[in-house]
């Protein structure tokens, strides 16, 4: 899978969580609990992101960047936010500041 795709797998495992619950499945339990219990998993990952970057431990900075991106796609589930809108902003902004072109980067997802 290329770099979209992973997001794309992981966005709609969380829309197939929500549509067909599976027992035993934190996405679920997430889910049932409500937007505020996924808001309170976004600030404590993002905290633990934050602490793992101080501590210049890339690894677990890393494994915190992957549990912080996991809460905020629950949470746009649960919002109703496609990823689609969240690639389009990203993909807006790197347009305006031409940074594929600048950085000679070669996007291998187009
Ligand atoms: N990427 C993730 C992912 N990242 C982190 N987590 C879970 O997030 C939880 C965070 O742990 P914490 O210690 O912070 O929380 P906790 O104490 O267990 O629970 P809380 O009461 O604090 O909510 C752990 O249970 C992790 O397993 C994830 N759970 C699921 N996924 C993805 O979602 C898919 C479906 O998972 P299920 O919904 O569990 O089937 C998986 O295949 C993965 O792709």
């Amino acid at each position: 899978m290329n770099d979209k795709e992973v997001l794309e797998a992981l966005y709609a495992t969380v829309e197939n969580r929500r549509d067909n619950p599976k027992e035993g499945s934190y996405t679920c339990y997430l889910l049932d609990k409500g937007i505020d219990k996924i808001l309170k998993k976004v600030g404590e990952e993002c905290s633990e992101t934050i602490i793992a970057a101080k501590n210049d431990d890339n690894s677990e900075t890393v494994y915190e960047i992957a549990d912080l991106i996991y809460h905020l796609t629950v949470m746009m589930v649960k919002l109703g936010i496609p990823l689609e809108d969240v690639l389009a902003e990203l993909d807006k902004r790197s347009e305006k500041t031409g940074n594929l072109k600048k950085f000679h980067v070669v996007d291998k997802n187009s």
